[in-house]
């Protein structure tokens, strides 16, 4: 578990993060979300001590950072892909990681293994792509098998089945039971992958909820296509209400896609399409830190 408590960090006038208490728990995926700048990988850098908090406190398993005897069997952190000495091969990157932290050289090549690494450890480090290179840093955080990680921004760089794989993992990370906390910007993803959501905007807590409950429960909305759509208005039971009405269609809420097809029935309307809709993490996310972001585009939209 990660726990933080009042955690504060200044740079001179800028706060990045400001007061933030909560709990990363073991067993789920944990999602951080934010704009640019909203304090993420501050966050995540004092959980593992290389930036001091202002005020407050980061502990990982009750403990601060710093008196962990073998920190890497403790928390595992992909925070910065390039922090790799560019001239190392990736193996011997990781036996130097191995080798400080009391970890067998055999495990090198089992989490070699496991992120794809295996037939280019030889290579120097410097050479990578930008997803062998996330690959490497996921490898670092796998090395001491610990029962927290932290990764940011993970599925940078990767290509759609380096993506795929980045979210299995995480999902099988979470079902071991460790604690998975990992940012991205990524909304599509996220939704896929984390079972709770922290959002901060300018280094403040803005949620920290289970993903259902930012999503705004199962409210679901059903978009309906077809003819006569205003005839079969008039049959639906009380509470839908239209909600939106793109070209021949109409998006109802209030109602079931079922008492939407069982209407259309009775009213003789015929329907063409019948489609569920679940609010996506990106509406709820740009509602949650319209007020936060820091940096924009000109465009107003
Ligand atoms: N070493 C530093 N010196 C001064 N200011 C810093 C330093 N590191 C971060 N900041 C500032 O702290 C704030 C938070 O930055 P941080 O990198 O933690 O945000 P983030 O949420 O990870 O952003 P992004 O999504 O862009 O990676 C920003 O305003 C940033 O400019």
């Amino acid at each position: 578990m990660i726990a933080l408590r009042g955690l504060t960090k200044r740079y001179g006038t800028t706060v990045a993060v400001a007061d933030l208490s909560l709990r990363v728990e073991p067993g789920l995926v944990t999602g951080f979300l934010g704009p640019n700048g909203a304090g993420k990988s501050t966050t995540m850098r004092m959980v593992v001590g290389l930036d001091r908090p202002t005020a407050g406190t980061a502990l990982v398993g009750g403990r601060p950072y710093g008196s962990l005897r073998h920190p890497l069997r403790e928390v595992g952190a992909l925070l910065d892909a390039n922090a790799v000495h560019p001239g190392r091969s990736a193996r011997r990157h990781l036996l130097a990681m191995a080798r400080s932290n009391g970890i067998a050289a055999s495990r090198v090549e089992e989490v070699l293994a496991a992120v794809g690494l295996a037939e280019v450890a030889g290579r120097r480090a410097g050479a990578f792509s930008l997803g062998m290179g996330q690959r490497l840093g996921i490898a670092g955080a796998l090395l001491g098998d610990p029962g927290v990680l932290m990764f940011d921004e993970p599925v940078n760089g990767l290509d759609p089945e380096g993506v795929r794989w980045v979210r299995e993992l995480m999902r099988s990370l979470a079902a071991e039971g460790r604690t998975v906390f990992v940012s991205s910007h990524l909304m599509s993803e996220m939704q896929l992958t984390a079972d709770r959501l922290v959002v901060i905007g300018r280094g403040r807590l803005l949620a920290d909820a289970p993903i259902e409950e930012v999503l705004g429960g199962p409210q679901e909305r059903v978009l309906v296509r077809g003819r006569d759509l205003p005839r079969m208005l008039a049959t639906l039971p009380q509470g839908a209400r239209v909600v939106g009405e793109p070209p021949g269609a109409l998006v109802l809420s209030g109602v079931t896609a079922q008492q939407v097809g069982d209407a259309a029935l009775a009213a003789g309307v015929a329907v063409h399409e019948l489609t569920p809709q679940r609010a996506s993490l990106e509406q709820a996310y740009m509602e949650l830190t319209a007020g936060s972001v820091e940096y924009t585009s000109g465009r107003k939209s």
